[in-house]
């Protein structure tokens, strides 16, 4: 039997151009399989960049991306999307579609946009409905979902696809705290392997096993969370002076910025 290697994406020496402007340079990153991997870093970082680089939405002019040891740019389209399923930052709604044609969406790269009869389908879909909490609204007009109900279904549709990989582009704008901590329960509970770009490092430190800080489009921290989350760190990085504490729940690391106005 053939042993199924613990890394399943890395990166190598990724560098992206844009605008005539270097974006980011020799990322390496490599991530394990199962693992739930959080990219943080400040505004502008490149977080968006690296992981529209990954679902190949964006080139990169250097650099190799390997999925299960398959060099991301030889993958046919359709098989790439059997292998990653992609929520990018406020995906535009272009046609007035229903929350569940967008989640059957998904199911494209496995039966062709006519074929999506079979029974499997059918279930996924409706499984996908209510695991992001949506079954109610399966037949609303998706242009009129408000900005939580409308990422819901972008992440019903990545997880119907139900592809190994799962990128998401900062899933929690938009929602209120009890969908930001489903949403994240979602992602842990997922069986594959999720990278998420996230502001909140509270979030990050809390729901992933590894976080990689991006700035200034290099990676400047690479690890796991509890030695990546550091004082030092948000002081080099985020230009912000915070206490890094243990959670009270989870003994996780947890930011607590220092008081603004002295102590009382
Ligand atoms: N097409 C483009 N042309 C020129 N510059 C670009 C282009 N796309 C992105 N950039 C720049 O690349 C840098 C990284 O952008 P990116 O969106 O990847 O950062 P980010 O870390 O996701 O930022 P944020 O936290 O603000 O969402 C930014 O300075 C942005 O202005």
């Amino acid at each position: 039997m053939t042993a199924v290697p613990d890394d399943v994406l890395t990166v190598r020496g990724l560098t992206v151009h844009r605008g005539g402007r270097r974006i980011l340079s020799g990322v390496d990153l490599t991530v394990r399989r199962g693992s739930v991997v959080g990219v943080v870093g400040p505004n502008g970082a490149g977080k968006s960049t690296l992981l529209s680089c990954l679902y190949r939405h964006t080139a990169y002019q250097q650099g190799q991306v390997t999925v299960d040891g398959r060099e991301l740019r030889t993958l046919p389209r359709r098989e790439l999307a059997r292998v990653i399923a992609a929520v990018p930052q406020d995906t535009p709604i272009v046609f007035d579609l229903t929350v569940e044609d967008i989640v059957a969406a998904g199911r494209i790269p496995h039966t062709g946009a006519l074929g999506m009869d079979r029974k499997r389908d059918r279930d996924v879909i409706t499984e996908s409905l209510r695991r992001v909490n949506l079954e109610q609204l399966r037949h609303r007009s998706a242009a009129t979902l408000s900005g939580g109900e409308r990422q819901r279904a972008f992440l019903g549709r990545a997880l119907a696809q139900a592809a190994p990989v799962l990128i998401l582009d900062e899933p929690t704008n938009h929602l209120d705290l009890a969908n930001q901590e489903q949403l994240l329960g979602l992602v842990r509970a997922h069986t594959g392997t999720t990278l998420v770009a996230i502001h909140d490092l509270n979030l990050a430190a809390e729901y992933c096993d590894q976080i990689v800080v991006l700035d200034a489009g290099t990676v400047v921290a690479d690890g796991p969370v509890d030695e990546v989350i550091t004082a030092d760190l948000l002081k080099r990085v985020f230009r912000v002076s915070a206490h890094v504490i243990a959670h009270p729940d989870s003994g996780r690391p947890h930011i607590v910025p220092a008081a603004r106005g002295g102590s009382r």
